[in-house]
């Protein structure tokens, strides 16, 4: 009998939760779609009720097509998830982005965080506290550390051309490469080089353990960025510093513990030579970023950093300055391997301002490439390193975008790959045409033209989360390009499988143009190919 009563309980309980749950998530649904703030703001009903669909696109690497496409049916303001606005509008990012916005960095930011010691500027959310981070690190982007970083730049640059061509005879193309993993190597070089004050030698032909790097730190994004674009996001930020933190890293694959213990030792080591050099004067240091990093003072003129805050900020520049910079060379060498025009106009322009690839260095002769520049920026625009939107979260009193208000706590951005990709805007998004950022009589652009296109165009965002990195990014991009097409001529292979990273005409729609090189959403922009060949230019 009493047996009887506690299962006739126990099914009562099972009823009313779940009458309860119902109950609360169908009100939740009813409110989303029909009642909440942001209910009259166009999107699929999915989206307005739920942040599942988003999260699905996460998964699947391709949010940044699945946004293109809702904007080009709803048009230039989307609700993406119940709480989330996008735009593809030049006002409205301003009104995001620029410093004056009341907007901080949403929970995603805070989801990368690995534990509650790794605070860095990237990661900080709060708007006093960020502002009081980007002004320590912004010593070390000067012009004094750009012209300090110059030396090892071109040091990997002509190292890394050598390889290309190192088992080639004078007048023999090289073996086809995929070009995305041969960028990596160099990127990679170059900023445990300058971070770390240690190259990784992963361009070099011998066996490294650290040839993998590249790839580790793809799959790190690949696995957390899910999590940081889920629907349970808020509830995930909460439980990271309540154990959550410490189950992922029990269940963190071996390779990335180990390129996470080998960073640690890098920095441990580069702090010991940092010590031991004090006593020398400056010229005789090392004055590579992390010097820069570790001369930082606060307002009180005291050292920026602690050591825990070092190893934080420098493990954030090795993922900030590589992925972004690699996905950029890429690009270029993917436009410029099929448009033999346009690459021959960009030989040109390099072989007649610099006499040899060695006198190709920071200063007013390279700034004076603007074409060099125009396919830097037009490679930007149409595969952009950061293809989705960088979140930002509306603060206390809300926020008015393009002339409407939105509440406190509305997260809000814009995409980088739909705006590049916005046919409404560029007329001809789809095709790589560097002449539409010089303003010229022959071509018929004009200076206005030009002004409006760059008020829409944001590779290293804008306001207090913009680039620190922007100067010291275009340079090496700058440095790589020129330098090896004035020593090398570059082709796609003209045998064997030569669409890598091209569009596919059965892939989805957003995907199918095989003159787009085409990306994978991981907050990074995940990339693969092109496939390409070098060979040595008659001297
Ligand atoms: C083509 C190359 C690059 C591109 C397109 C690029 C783009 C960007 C963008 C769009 C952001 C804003 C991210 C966000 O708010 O979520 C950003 C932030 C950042 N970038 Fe870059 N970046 C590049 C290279 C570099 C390099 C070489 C470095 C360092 C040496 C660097 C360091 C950083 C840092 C530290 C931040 C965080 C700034 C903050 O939160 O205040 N970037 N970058």
């Amino acid at each position: 009998m009493s047996i009887d009563f506690v299962s006739w309980t126990l099914k009562s309980w099972i009823v009313v939760a779940t009458a309860l749950v119902l109950t609360i998530t169908i009100s939740q649904i009813i409110y989303n779609a029909f009642f909440h703030p942001l209910s009259k703001v166009p999107g699929p009903f999915l989206c307005r009720i739920s942040g599942i669909p988003s999260w699905y696109y996460a998964t699947r690497g391709d949010r940044h097509i699945w946004l293109w496409q809702l904007f080009q049916i709803y048009g230039p303001k989307i609700r993406v998830t119940p709480n989330t606005i996008l735009f593809r509008d030049p006002a409205a990012y301003r009104d995001i982005y620029t410093q004056k916005a009341n907007v901080q960095k949403a929970a995603f930011y805070e989801a990368w965080q690995k534990d509650k010691d790794d605070i860095n500027t990237f990661n900080t959310r709060n708007k006093q506290a960020h502002s009081r981070r980007r002004k320590m690190l912004n010593q070390s982007f000067t012009e004094q550390s750009l012209r300090a970083s110059q030396p090892f730049l071109i040091k990997h640059v002509d190292r890394w051309n050598e390889l290309l061509v190192a088992e080639t005879g004078d007048d023999q193309w090289s073996k086809p490469m995929n070009f995305a993993d041969v960028s990596d190597t160099l990127v990679f070089d170059i900023m445990g080089d300058l971070c770390f004050g240690t190259s990784f030698d992963i361009k070099e032909r011998e066996e490294n353990p650290f040839k993998t790097m590249p790839h580790v730190v793809v799959q790190y994004m690949q696995f957390f960025y899910p999590l940081t674009r889920s629907p349970m996001l808020n509830l995930i930020v909460w439980l990271k510093p309540r154990g959550l933190d410490a189950l992922f890293k029990s269940i963190t694959p071996p390779n990335i513990k180990s390129y996470i213990s080998f960073v640690e030792d890098c920095v441990t080591k580069r702090l010991e030579l940092y010590q031991a050099q004090k006593e020398k004067t400056v010229s005789e240091q090392r004055q590579d970023m992390f010097w820069f990093l570790c001369d930082a003072k606060d307002d009180a003129g005291d050292p920026a950093y602690s050591e825990g805050e070092l190893r934080a900020e420098a493990n954030m520049l090795i993922v900030g300055g590589t992925d972004t910079t690699s996905v950029t060379l890429a690009a270029v060498m993917f436009y410029l391997t099929r448009d033999a025009l346009r690459l021959q106009k960009l030989v040109d322009e390099i072989q007649s301002t610099f006499s040899t690839p060695e006198h190709i260095a920071h200063g007013p002769q390279l700034t004076s490439c603007i074409y060099l520049r125009a396919c830097i920026d037009e490679a930007m625009r149409l595969s952009p390193s950061g293809p989705s939107e960088l979140p930002r979260e509306i603060l206390k009193g809300g926020a008015i975008i393009n002339g409407e208000f939105y509440p406190q706590g509305t997260v809000v951005g814009s995409s980088g790959w739909a705006t590049g990709h916005n046919d409404e805007f560029y007329g001809d998004s789809e095709v790589f045409r560097p002449e539409r950022w010089i303003p010229d009589e022959s071509t018929g652009v004009t200076e206005e033209e030009v002004n409006v296109l760059r008020a829409n165009f944001h590779p290293f965002a804008q306001g207090p989360g913009s680039c620190p990195g922007k100067n010291i990014a275009i340079l090496e991009l700058s440095i790589a390009i020129a330098r090896t097409l004035h020593r090398l001529e570059v082709r796609k292979p003209l045998e064997g499988d030569n669409s890598l990273g091209q569009g596919i005409p059965t892939n989805g729609w957003g995907m199918r143009n095989k003159n787009i090189f085409q990306l994978q959403d991981a907050y990074i922009s995940v990339r693969n190919g092109p496939m390409v060949q070098f060979k040595k230019r008659p001297v």
